[in-house]
């Protein structure tokens, strides 16, 4: 029987798994789209399944029930991180917050960031931002509609992203001295690959994959370009208005104006590397999730004619057609709300969350966990289960949130894209609005329609696996403008 538990000697039980090789353990059986993989090893395992990558003890979580476990009722003894490779050479050596291990470090700029820069009133204060970049965009596409143009829809929902994300967090859009989307695009691209040295780590020394070197080349590139920014940052002697405060104005304030006390245990010790590495983790953590969500979506919209023309009808209701649709619009779409979670549901952009480690040895359903335990939750399993989403799980069906309060804050297991508990998204209102926002605008604005003739189910919906799952292909469309403005 597979499901039976494994027997440790001590007469302890371990949640069941395959049988592992030595060295490698099941490193193998990830394949290209490991999100795939264990998501069919856990129907043969069950959703508390033990592998060894490498030398690595791992549990793979895969229902919403066994995620409650380890998310909810056990939290604190899995919210720290595993130290991995990337942690030491792109995150400045746990200077950051995503990889940092738990503890009172991260307890402390967590509670910092959240205060100054993820509060419900940052999300209104950034509210003028994204109305100007997306206002932009707008006018981009009107001139393409009028132009009849094809445009490369995926590039322009990165471009708006991109340009939202750095302004919040360094006050301008593009900066001509520094390739910030390629750098980034490359740390998801790192971060995402399952690095040999950090299972077996005896082959670190010979980098067999070259991510190492590649590792230090952009960490490299990354400091100079945030050294830069933030020096010019401390010259500008221009008093900024708190309306033109960006991210690094307010963490520069925290060394300025609060000087780190030792009789003071409310305020943590910050400095230039941790403000890169603070930096650093939001810019990835923001862009690449918010845009891939949007190209998602949008893949998703552009198959399914159906559930475009009802958001539009849903607009043109709540907006109508002789106006913009306005932030403070967002949450009265009950359907554009519907559409997010749905995207989420098949498209978790995140599909492992970010890997959790266990701080001490505990016992889960029978089952013996060691400290230091690597946990990763497979979200993208959990959406596609027919237990919990019925037999018509592949389908794009908003309509199934509509009698239920399932929503995205992490109380509901069976949609956890930003995670739960200590370790979830602090990030999510922001990304969120963005997320909304924008769908909002471009699908209340124009129709579109796939170019030359394409029938909606020939897209190709292929994805990659990295620290997200973007497209494989680039999504383009053929926008014509709507509105009576
Ligand atoms: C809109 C799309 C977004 C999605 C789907 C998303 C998803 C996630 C996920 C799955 C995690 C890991 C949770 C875990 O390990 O349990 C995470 C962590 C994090 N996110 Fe987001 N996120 C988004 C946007 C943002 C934004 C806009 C920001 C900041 C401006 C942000 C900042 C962070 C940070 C700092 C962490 C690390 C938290 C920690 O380790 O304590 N995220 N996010």
């Amino acid at each position: 029987n597979l499901l039976q538990p494994k027997q440790l000697k001590n007469g302890r039980k371990q949640p069941p798994g395959p049988v592992s090789l030595p060295v490698i353990g099941h490193l193998h059986l990830l394949g290209n789209l490991p999100q795939r993989a264990l998501q069919s090893l856990a129907k043969k395992y069950g959703p508390i399944m033990s592998l060894r990558l490498g030398d690595k003890p791992t549990i793979v979580v895969s229902s919403p029930e066994a995620a409650q476990l380890f998310l909810k009722t056990h939290d604190a003894v899995f919210a720290s991180r595993p130290r991995i490779q990337a942690t030491e050479l792109m995150s400045f050596g746990e200077k950051g917050i995503a990889l940092t291990q738990y503890g009172p470090y991260w307890r402390d700029i967590r509670k910092l960031c959240s205060v100054h820069l993820f509060s419900p009133s940052k999300v209104e204060f950034y509210a003028p931002l994204r109305r100007e970049e997306v206002g932009l965009l707008v006018e981009s596409l009107k001139r393409s509609a009028t132009a009849h143009e094809v445009v490369d829809l995926s590039m322009l929902l990165y471009d708006v992203i991109e340009s939202i994300t750095f302004k919040m967090i360094w006050g301008r859009s593009k900066d001509e001295r520094f390739d910030m989307k390629g750098l980034i695009q490359e740390v998801a691209r790192l971060g995402g690959t399952f690095n040999i040295t950090d299972y077996v780590p005896w082959l670190g020394k010979f980098d067999l994959q070259g991510i190492t070197q590649s590792m230090k080349k952009n960490n490299k590139e990354m400091n100079k370009m945030l050294e830069t920014i933030m020096v010019e940052h401390e010259q500008d002697t221009s008093k900024k208005q708190e309306h033109h405060k960006d991210f690094i104005d307010h963490l520069l304030s925290l060394i300025h104006d609060q000087p780190y006390s030792p009789h003071d245990e409310e305020i943590v010790a910050i400095d230039r590397t941790n403000i890169k590495a603070i930096v650093m983790d939001l810019i990835i953590a923001a862009f690449e999730t918010t845009a891939t969500t949007l190209d998602w979506a949008f893949s998703e919209l552009l198959r399914n004619p159906r559930v475009m023309k009802k958001l539009q009808q849903e607009l043109e209701n709540v907006v109508g057609l002789d106006k913009m649709v306005e932030q403070t619009d967002v949450e009265k779409l009950n359907y554009l709300d519907m559409v997010v979670k749905e995207t989420y549901r098949l498209h978790p952009v995140a599909p492992f969350l970010i890997p959790h480690e266990s701080t001490e040895d505990i016992t889960i359903n029978g089952y013996y966990i060691k400290k230091n335990t690597r946990v990763i939750v497979n979200v993208w399993a959990i959406g596609r289960d027919p237990k919990t989403w019925s037999e018509n799980v592949e389908e794009f069906y908003p309509e199934r949130f509509f009698d239920n309060n399932i929503d995205l804050k992490g109380h509901d297991f069976e949609l956890i894209p930003f995670g739960s508990g200590r370790r979830g998204c602090p990030g999510m209102l922001l990304g969120l609005m963005s997320v909304k926002y924008t769908i909002a605008r471009l699908v209340h604005c124009f129709n579109w329609e796939l170019p030359n003739g394409m029938n909606p189910e020939d897209i190709d919906m292929n994805e990659k696996f990295g620290l997200s799952i973007p497209r494989v292909k680039h999504l383009s469309a053929k926008p014509t403008y709507r509105l009576v403005r």
